[in-house]
């Protein structure tokens, strides 16, 4: 990497962060305490991320030839993806000119839909997966229920956070799921994955860090997701010896074969000491957001650190901590927050609001974070702190 230098001048370092969430406000505030520049790019404006970036652009980012415009004209050092709806093929032709994408353009290019990271998991890396099928018609979905059986999970290939996805359980809500998949998805109708209902224990992302230096690994992480989207995760999530060195192995292989520097939250099921791949972000992941209050370096730091080609010499881990995600439900623009101060009367308590600006359906809008004596004292707390916040629409 060329030195460091001040933002707005000719000399600044540039990063242009593709998808403006919560998880890029982080990200951006973390790159922020380093003086590079920051440009946030999303599909609407105020995005959380754009309200802390240098400059920001709004951008159907699933357009390439806007998407080319776009990185052509702001030239950066870095462009880093902070969603999988992106036209991924625009950024391997610009890598191929000389664009740094994180981790890799060919890792954001197989993360992008569910196809292309399932087939390099299972069918080349040999990981255990649950089983699965693609689809693209009903036809093909009623072919595969058979193949499978229930439970399954149905979700659409271009999706996260739970949209499009169902569980299956009988026939009954077969039509339903289908419908869903089409209508749910972050680019309109298309193919789908149905895969087995694995019967977990219990789920787990385990934060892996490439650097410059090698691959480290965050304690593991738990978390609960209702309807395909996380409401609460802690840290350290308690694992067998065994379990927890083959979620490594596993995380090691999988994220080595899609190369690069960064974070990566790759997810796993347990049910003993049996581990299985469910997928994998080639960047920082929702439930990693305990990591603002359960490490040193949250996995923000830590993304940037690496992405910068920093080192990363320890990272250290707090003690039992717990993150619960604030959802608001309905539809409305520029919400206010009630509670705020009961919400942190408690010690070792903290809160984000993402500052997104419009609620339609229901949204994940702020997170709150707890450090205690144990797992489920933190838990309980963050679940207490979330609990005293009302949102007006
Ligand atoms: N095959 C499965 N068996 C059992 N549970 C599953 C399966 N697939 C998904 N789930 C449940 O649904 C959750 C969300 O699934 P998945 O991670 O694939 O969705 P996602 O939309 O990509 O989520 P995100 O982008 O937030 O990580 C999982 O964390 C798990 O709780
Ligand atoms: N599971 C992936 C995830 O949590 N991604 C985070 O949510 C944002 C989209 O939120 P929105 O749907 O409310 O716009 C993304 O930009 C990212 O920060
Ligand atoms: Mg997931």
């Amino acid at each position: 990497m060329r030195p460091f230098g001040t933002p707005h001048s000719d000399h600044a370092l540039k990063v242009l962060l593709l998808g403006a969430g919560e998880l890029g406000k982080e990200v951006a505030i973390e790159l922020q305490r380093y003086a590079v520049e920051v440009v946030a790019v999303d599909r609407y404006g105020d995005a959380p991320a754009m309200q802390v970036a240098h400059r920001s652009h709004v951008i159907d980012m699933l357009d390439g030839a806007a998407l080319r415009a776009l990185i052509e004209r702001e030239n950066p050092d870095l462009v880093v993806p902070e969603i999988e709806a992106i036209h991924t093929p625009t950024l391997m032709e610009l890598e191929q000119s000389g664009v740094r994408v994180i981790p890799t353009a060919r890792a954001a290019w197989l993360t992008m839909d569910r196809e292309g990271i399932r087939r390099l998991a299972a069918e080349e890396l040999g990981l255990p997966t649950s089983p699965y099928r693609f689809c693209d018609s009903e036809q093909d979905y009623r072919e595969a229920v058979a193949a499978i059986g229930y439970p399954f999970v149905i979700k659409p290939v271009m999706s996260s956070s739970g949209k499009g996805q169902s569980v299956v359980r009988d026939a009954s809500g077969l039509e339903a799921a289908w419908e869903y998949a089409q209508s749910g998805g972050r680019a309109g109708k298309g193919r789908v994955i149905v895969e087995g209902f694995v019967p977990f224990d219990y789920e787990i992302t385990l934060l892996t860090v490439r650097h410059k230096d090698g691959t480290a690994f965050c304690a593991p992480i738990g978390h609960r997701q209702e309807d395909g989207d996380y409401r609460e995760s802690w840290q350290p999530q308690p694992m067998s010896t065994a379990a927890l060195a083959e979620a490594q192995r596993q995380a090691e292989a999988i994220t080595r074969a899609l190369g690069g520097w960064g974070v990566f939250g790759v997810e796993f099921f347990v049910k003993g000491d049996g581990v299985i791949f469910s997928e994998v972000s080639p960047r920082p992941h929702d439930t990693g957001l305990v990591t603002l209050i359960s490490q040193e370096l949250s996995e923000f730091a830590l993304h940037v650190r690496a992405i910068l080609g920093l080192p990363i010499p320890v990272i250290h881990q707090n003690g039992p901590s717990a993150s619960c995600a604030v959802l608001v439900e309905g539809e409305g623009r520029a919400p206010r927050y009630h509670g705020i101060a009961d919400a942190l009367a408690e010690p070792d308590t903290q809160l984000r609001i993402f500052g997104k600006p419009e609620v339609k359906g229901r949204r994940r809008m702020a997170v709150t974070l707890a450090r205690d004596t144990d797992i489920e004292a933190a838990k309980a707390k963050a679940i207490r702190a979330a609990n005293a916040i009302r949102t007006e629409i």
